[in-house]
């Protein structure tokens, strides 16, 4: 029987607009059940979900291999759709694996990474989603380079608001250009960020998590419980909330007690009805398990 298994995955972490990723330990798995007269998918999404081939992640393992053999095959996954822990790219990357299994492994790693970012259009979901830890990655030019940094001593407090918002919508809130004097403000903290994260200034690094202004004062207004999750951090303390990929999900960086203290003060806010995981970095990546 052929398993695999992909991380969740929270984009950006502030300012690393498209280019920052964390993998958490909240999975996807795919069983392959075996040959079928046609694609099957069994999955916990509902009928808003294709259960035939024309799932992404079927679409996206027959885009690789197009004569793959149809299988039956079973989903399971604690990943909540379009809330901005990257449940496309953990579907787009389970069907890149699934293909190459199936298919005698004929792809590398790195390939597989090219083929998962050209297919989401950013790396920041699905290099951490391959490689697992925190990777900084960019897609410039078509091809991407991905650098995997130290696993940071941290845990998430992960809070998802209940409504979907799906990551195209929430692009459409982006400016299409940024003033010269803005970008190279922006790009500054990035670059410290990732200066931060490298040599293991975690304190440094949860301030400048902070700071991004690529994308999240574009994006604050379809996320009010952003506000509400980050000043509840300061009052405690607390820095190194920002907003998870596209949104709305919230994720606070920090020590796990530091973190456990948040959430159990945000479950105190009758305003915050939505879910809330505390989660471990996840350090793989994707699985595959044969037996
Ligand atoms: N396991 C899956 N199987 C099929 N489709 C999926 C799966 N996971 C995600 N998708 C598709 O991806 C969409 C969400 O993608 P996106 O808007 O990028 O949000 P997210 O932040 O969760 O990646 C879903 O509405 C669905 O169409
Ligand atoms: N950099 C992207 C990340 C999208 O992540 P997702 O988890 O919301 O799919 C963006 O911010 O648009």
């Amino acid at each position: 029987m052929l398993t695999i298994s992909v991380p969740a995955t929270s984009a950006n972490l502030g300012p690393g607009f498209d280019s920052i990723g964390l993998a958490l330990d909240m999975q996807l798995t795919l069983t392959v059940l075996g040959p079928s007269d046609q694609w099957q998918v069994d999955h916990p999404y509902g009928a808003g979900v294709p259960s035939d081939a024309r799932n992404l992640i079927i679409k996206t393992a027959l885009g690789l291999v197009p004569n793959l053999t149809p299988q039956h095959v079973q989903v399971t996954s604690e990943i909540p759709l379009a809330r901005g822990l990257g449940s496309s790219s953990t579907a787009i990357v389970a069907g890149l694996v699934l293909a190459n299994e199936l298919s005698g492994a004929p792809f590398t790693k790195q390939e597989l990474l090219q083929k998962a970012t050209a297919l989401e259009g950013h790396p920041d979901n699905v290099a951490p989603a391959i490689l697992g830890g925190l990777v900084v990655a960019t897609y410039a030019d078509k091809k991407v380079r991905a650098v995997s940094l130290p696993t940071p001593t941290w845990a998430a407090s992960v809070y998802v608001p209940n409504e979907e918002l799906l990551t195209s919508a929430s692009r459409q809130a982006l400016p299409k250009q940024l003033a010269y004097g803005d970008a190279i403000a922006a790009s500054s903290i990035a670059n410290t960020l990732v200066a931060a994260l490298a040599m293991k200034d975690w304190t440094l690094a949860q301030k400048l998590l902070e700071q991004d202004r690529f994308h999240e004062q574009y994006r604050s207004h379809l996320v009010p419980a952003l506000e509400i999750v980050r000043q509840t951090a300061h009052d405690l303390g607390l820095v190194g909330t920002y907003l998870s990929g596209a949104g709305p999900t919230i994720v606070t960086l920090g020590a796990r007690a530091d973190v456990e203290k948040l959430q159990h003060q945000l479950r105190l806010n009758s305003a915050l009805t939505g879910q809330y995981h505390l989660l471990s970095i996840d350090v793989a990546g994707v699985k595959v398990h044969k037996s």
